[in-house]
């Protein structure tokens, strides 16, 4: 895939992220993240050439084709409007199918959205059921992880306590992020080995929570990023693989839709070295033991070697590469909009405006999402500098 021209991020919206937002409609969530990020570029519905939407399933919230009716919350009422779907990956891939309309030239300012109202349903459940004529994933997300964490912990000699330090570094982060859903004042080893055993090896401080919450951005062209206000992020690469559920010989530990999709966003941002060249990353860990098993499949280092970094404390918010300084999906899991928020605080990280948890001087930042069953992939890198 080759850039195109130019696309910049230049307003960036969120909601807060919490268990349940009784005091909005689905309708009132996404209209609150999409108007902070229009007042973040200073522009009004009418400078908007078209809005790119998506969320995970419908099931999650039992609420089907929920786009049918949002137009006008959306302010898309006689504007294109299309949405994108690609499970709990969907929020990367939305925000870059809108990059795509900026790069191809076809729009100057397009809206981009995605959410997940989950107290509107159970999306545990929904993973929980049995669809007709498909495989069961026995008890959620997490019943279907962690036989894939327990083949990673095997293949790696990684110790126990690795997911717990995961746990309590993401929560200690959330903490500076006044969005995010789970605040656990004094979080720490101690208080995370303590929970109960969900899914075996994930406890219940190991795995996000389930929460509601939407996210947006402006994407401008390079003639409409030069009238924004702020200063932009500017799109220095996007990349999206998808791989089958099930065939013979998948690595679902290291799946191979993921290094792909890396190398390609690598390729096109001139990255060889991602933990040297790259400032911070915001990557989809749902279930704490997905930062080593990521970190490998990203290239941030070899094979079996992603828990080392983590126990150096690498990814810390003061380590070599900050990873998930916002507090990531263990702290705020609207699963549809959690992809988008990846990308959505990179691009605040290059954009300087991350506040308590911004690494000093980031210039370039990984977004990445995944979805389905690790099998959906979609990236992007941006940096405060025009490629
Ligand atoms: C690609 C992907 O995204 S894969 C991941 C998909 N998402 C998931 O699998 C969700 C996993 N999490 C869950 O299923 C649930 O949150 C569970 C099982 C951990 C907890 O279930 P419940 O106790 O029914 O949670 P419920 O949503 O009702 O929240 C009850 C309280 O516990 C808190 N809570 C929920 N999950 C967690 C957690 N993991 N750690 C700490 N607190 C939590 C909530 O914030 C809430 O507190 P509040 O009332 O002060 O807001």
């Amino acid at each position: 895939m080759t850039m195109g021209n130019p696309c910049a991020i230049i307003g960036v919206g969120q909601t807060a992220y919490k268990t349940r937002r009784l005091d909005v409609s689905m309708a009132g969530l996404l209209r609150e993240a999409a108007v902070r990020a229009l007042e973040d570029a200073e522009l009004t519905w009418n400078d908007i050439d078209a809005v790119v939407i998506g969320k995970a399933p419908d099931l999650f919230e039992g609420v089907m084709m929920p786009e049918a009716y949002l137009a006008d919350a959306l302010g898309a009422t006689g504007k294109p409007i299309m949405r994108v779907h690609t499970a709990g990956s969907v929020g990367g891939s939305t925000a870059n199918v809108a990059a795509s309309l900026i790069q191809s030239g076809v729009h100057d300012r397009v809206l981009t959205l995605a959410w997940e109202k989950q107290s509107e349903s159970n999306a545990t459940w929904a993973l929980t059921v049995n669809s007709p004529f498909s495989t069961s994933l026995v008890v959620g997300a997490g019943g279907y992880f962690a036989p894939h964490i327990r083949a990673y912990m095997r293949r790696s000699g990684a110790p126990d306590h690795i997911g717990t330090l995961v746990a309590v570094k993401d929560r200690q982060n959330a903490l500076k992020n006044p969005y995010a859903h789970l605040k656990i004042p004094g979080i720490s080893r101690e208080m995370v080995e303590s929970t109960p055993m969900l899914w075996e090896p994930i406890r219940y401080l190991e795995t996000c929570p389930s929460s509601d919450g939407a996210c947006a951005m402006v994407l401008a062209s390079e003639d409409a990023a030069r009238k924004a206000p702020g200063r932009p992020a500017w799109v220095h690469g996007t990349a999206m693989r998808s791989e089958p559920i099930f065939f013979a010989g998948r690595d679902t530990v290291n799946p191979q839709g993921g290094k792909d999709c890396a190398a390609d966003v690598y390729r096109q941002a001139g990255i060889s070295d991602p933990r040297r060249e790259l400032d911070c990353a915001e990557v989809y860990v749902p279930f704490s033991w997905y930062e080593p098993m990521w970190l490998e499949n990203l290239g941030f280092c070899g094979e079996g070697e992603g828990w080392k970094l983590t126990e150096a404390g690498a990814t810390a918010l003061d380590g070599d590469i900050p990873w998930n300084p916002s507090g990531g999906v263990l702290s705020s899991n609207p699963i549809g909009a959690s992809g988008m928020i990846r990308f959505a605080e990179a691009a605040l990280q290059v954009r300087g405006r991350a506040g308590d948890h911004q690494v000093d001087g980031a210039r370039r930042a990984l977004g990445h999402a995944y979805g389905g069953g690790a099998q959906f992939f979609a990236m992007w890198i941006v940096g405060s500098d025009k490629p």
